[in-house]
């Protein structure tokens, strides 16, 4: 089966970075915004970016008009319908509670515009989800703790913590404290790591925060010896192709380095990380990695079977998810 089709799991999706800019647009008009683009195509031509941090800035900036919990549920509504022209059977979402409340959007807005959605995503959708909270790692530690405090009555929807946002100057090893409540509370655990960072952070992220996934962790192919750990404990990574490329993490997806994490043995899942602005959803990532790399559909299915055993799922679910395939 092609790569858009293939039954899938997307492991890494920042539901703020599938904001399409036509929905920046109504949600704008809805909230009495005035946006500093003249149109839906001025802001895309602005998709253009140098590294991370010239993308964050535009993500931050766009997502300043969600402001109801109407605008949250909308934007999940518009991921899901596409993820599920794309094969994706089931979605484990990350949301940035701090740039909405740093807003003085509630928290409550948030979880409720989320969740309205994702409540019913099975039945309307045929995806099945998680909710991964995500801190903001160059908002600090202490930050990250507040959070955390904000999220406690909202932990039933909550099945993760993450850590994202600007990598470089900000080592995971800080966040061990909000890691630590958050593993107490029997949540997962991820982390962004080896995007930008060196393959120090990736090692931070697994022997300080205790990470159940890297989020990432590309830059692991320059470590020989974590290449083995990450291979022998089948730490999955969460990797993001089409990202890569644009925030100039790697030159082409010909050079990308997927094929030398497989060949190392590692637990390698595909997925879209914000699709809204890297030029395509997971299932166009499955497609673009299939054709620069010459996968033949045998690797292909073993990335979508990655995917599955990679994810937060019981064991009757991923059951069900392998036969898929
Ligand atoms: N690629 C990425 N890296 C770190 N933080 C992010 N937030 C949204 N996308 C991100
Ligand atoms: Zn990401």
């Amino acid at each position: 089966m092609p790569g858009l089709l293939i039954p899938k799991a997307e492991l890494h999706v920042h539901i703020e970075g599938t904001l399409e800019p036509g929905l920046v647009f109504a949600c704008a008009h809805r909230n009495g915004i005035e946006l500093p683009f003249a149109d839906v195509e001025d802001l895309r031509r602005r998709y253009v970016f140098d590294d991370l941090q010239s993308f964050l800035d535009l993500y931050y900036l766009a997502m300043d008009v969600l402001r109801t919990p109407l605008d949250f549920t909308e934007m999940t509504d518009e991921y899901l319908a596409k993820a599920s022209t794309q094969g994706v059977k089931h979605a484990e979402i990350f949301f940035d509670p701090q740039a909405h409340l740093d807003r003085g959007v509630p928290m409550e807005v948030i979880v409720e515009g989320l969740t309205a959605s994702l409540r019913t995503s099975s039945e309307r959708f045929g995806i099945s989800t998680r909710l991964i909270a995500c801190f903001l790692r160059d908002k600090g530690p202490e930050a990250a703790l507040a959070t955390w405090e904000a999220l406690q009555p909202h932990l039933d929807v909550i099945d993760g913590v993450g850590l994202d946002s600007a990598e470089v100057g900000y080592p995971p090893a800080a966040f061990a404290p909000v890691f630590e409540r958050a593993r107490a509370a029997g949540l997962h655990l991820v982390a962004h790591a080896g995007e930008e960072g060196p393959p120090e952070y990736v090692w931070q992220a697994l022997d300080v925060l205790g990470v159940e996934r890297v989020d990432h962790g590309i830059r692991s192919v320059e470590d020989a010896e974590l290449l083995r750990r990450l291979s022998r404990e089948r730490t999955p990574l969460t990797v993001c192709p089409f990202s890569n490329v644009r925030l100039r993490c790697v030159p082409d997806l010909e050079q990308h380095p997927l094929p030398a994490l497989l060949d190392a043995g590692v637990v390698v899942t595909i997925n879209s990380d914000d699709p809204a602005y890297f030029g395509g959803y997971v299932g166009d990532n499955y497609v673009g990695i299939q054709r620069a790399l010459d996968l033949d559909a045998t690797a292909v299915r073993e990335l979508a079977a990655h995917s599955f055993q990679a994810s937060f799922v019981t064991d009757e679910e991923r059951r069900a998810l392998l036969d898929l395939l």
